[in-house]
Order: C-alpha cells, then sequence, then structure tokens
C-alpha cells in the first residue's frame, strides 16, 4: 500500500542553523508512529514539515493525493475578551454538520461541555475537544503535538485510550510527539528517536524483552514502556520522566 506520506532523505535549515538533517521514513494508514527527543531536537519542525508549513531545504517530502490531516496542537491560545464556547469553535469548519460535531463529542467524553466556553476548559478537557475538532473530518493522518501538556495522569491515559481507539475506529494513521514514554508506549507501533537526526527508531516491543530494564522496572512495567539501546548518549531531561539512553532499534548514525 502506498505511504501516507513518505519522507526521503529530508534536512531544513532555518535562519542558516542546520535544524534536521537526513531524516527518512514513512508514514502508513493504520500505524501510530511517536517522536521522541530532548528539548530542541526538532520534533515541532518536522510536524511543521510533514503538515506542509515549512519545506525542505533538501530531499523529498511525498504526500498521497488530497491527503486529509486532522492536527492537535500542544495548546490553543484564545483571547480571554472573545469568549467562544465549545459548540461555535466546533463549527469553525463550516463543512461539519452539527449531528458529527455532536457525534465526535460524544466519542472522546465531551459532549457535556458543549455550552462551556472554551476558556472554562480544564486542560484535559481543552484536548479532548481538539482531538474531537480533529477527528470530526475524519482524517486519514492524525498529527499531535505533545497532546498531554498540562493534563494530569488519568486524562493522559483517557487521552491516549481515545487516539488508539479512534486510530482502529477511523483506521488513519497518527503521528505523535509525546514525553509520556510510560503511558504512549504500549500503544506505539514505531517509535523515532530524534535528536536532529534519527538516532534510532523501531518497534517498542524490543523493550519488553529488555533484561535489564526487567530487572529494574518488572515485568509489568516492561509491558508498558520500551528500552530502545542508543549508540550515543544524548543529554536529555526528561524531569522526572523514564527516559532511557540504552536504545537496541534501528540505527541512523
Ligand atoms: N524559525 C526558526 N529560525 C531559527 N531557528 C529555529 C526556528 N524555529 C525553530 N528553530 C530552532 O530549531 C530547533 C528545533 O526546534 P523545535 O521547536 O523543532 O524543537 P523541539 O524538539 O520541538 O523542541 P521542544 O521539545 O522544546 O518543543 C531549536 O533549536 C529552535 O530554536
Amino acid at each position: 500500500m502506498q505511504p501516507l506520506v513518505s519522507i526521503k532523505n529530508v534536512s531544513i535549515s532555518l535562519n542558516q542553523q542546520n535544524i534536521l538533517s537526513n531524516i527518512s521514513f514513512t508514514i502508513d494508514t493504520g500505524k501510530i508512529i511517536t517522536i521522541l527527543g530532548p528539548n530542541g531536537a526538532g520534533k515541532s519542525t518536522l510536524v511543521k514539515l510533514v503538515l506542509g508549513l515549512l519545506k525542505p531545504s533538501n530531499g523529498l517530502i511525498v504526500r498521497k493525493k488530497n491527503l486529509t490531516i486532522g492536527y492537535v496542537p500542544q495548546n490553543l491560545q484564545i483571547d480571554k475578551t472573545l469568549p467562544i464556547t465549545v459548540k461555535r469553535f466546533m463549527q469553525l469548519n463550516p463543512t461539519i454538520n452539527s449531528h458529527n460535531i455532536e457525534k465526535m463529542l460524544h466519542r472522546v467524553n465531551a459532549f457535556g461541555l458543549i455550552n462551556k466556553t472554551m476558556q472554562q476548559l480544564s486542560g484535559g478537557e481543552m484536548q479532548r475537544v481538539l482531538l474531537a475538532q480533529a477527528l470530526v473530518k475524519k482524517p486519514e493522518l492524525l498529527i499531535l503535538d505533545e497532546p498531554t501538556q498540562g493534563v494530569d495522569v488519568n486524562g493522559q491515559i483517557t487521552l491516549y485510550n481515545l487516539i488508539a481507539n479512534a486510530k482502529n475506529e477511523f483506521n488513519c494513521a497518527v503521528l505523535m510527539i509525546s514525553h509520556d514514554l510510560h503511558l504512549v508506549m504500549a500503544k506505539t507501533d514505531e517509535v523515532i528517536c530524534l535528536n536532529k537526526h534519527i538516532c534510532c527508531s523501531g518497534t517498542p516491543a524490543l523493550v519488553s524483552n529488555d533484561p535489564e530494564f526487567i530487572a529494574l522496572f518488572g515485568r509489568n512495567a516492561a509491558n508498558q514502556l520500551a528500552v530502545y539501546k542508543h549508540h550515543h548518549l544524548h543529554q536529555t531531561n526528561y524531569q522526572g520522566r523514564i527516559m532511557l539512553p540504552n536504545f537496541g532499534a534501528k540505527k541512523n548514525v
């Protein structure tokens, strides 16, 4: 099957600064890809390239013809002086009818919020509404940039479950940036570890069999988390989130 997006040897420089080099991977229907990497690694830049908001300096990005993309940003800055209800927000896309809007809000457990203003929403509620907004046009590709920032642990679990269910229901692909390794990895098909280039990539299945990890965290945690063996140690700071620097997947050095 033709990939939804094919990224071939892509590099990008911004203001004479080399941001990403030699990036190659494909995004295929029905797959969840998680991008992880330290601050400044180029994760958001890569997402912008996939979205078509930035053009590569070198290399090629090929998108399936008429590809529909749903995008969930990190957060949405809404002017406090311009209150807008969830319903009005969802109606900003005039091609979507009310029935589908209500159905999608039900789908993400946010129907009860329909008459609230966007400004009133908690972090988790806001992300569920943004997810509904991204899903309502039934995208072939769902892209999420750190969707759980500012969301508590229960909210994170809910959100990742919704994302995985949506992928199954709509048979779309998911590309997301996340630091929540312990929550996200069990639902991820492929991890791309980025630090201005792809350091390594591969399936989280490797993790659960890593004896060091099992010894450290136990089998239960191993089922939830991926361990990747990494050739070069990056100075990453995940501020309490688990980041294991020793990777064992596909190498790209
Ligand atoms: N328009 C720009 N001009 C110059 N440099 C830029 C521009 N946009 C981003 N950068 C730089 O590119 C690098 C990658 O930025 P990017 O936002 O993609 O990283 P990130 O991995 O998403 O980081 P974070 O985890 O902190 O969100 C950073 O060093 C950033 O300062």
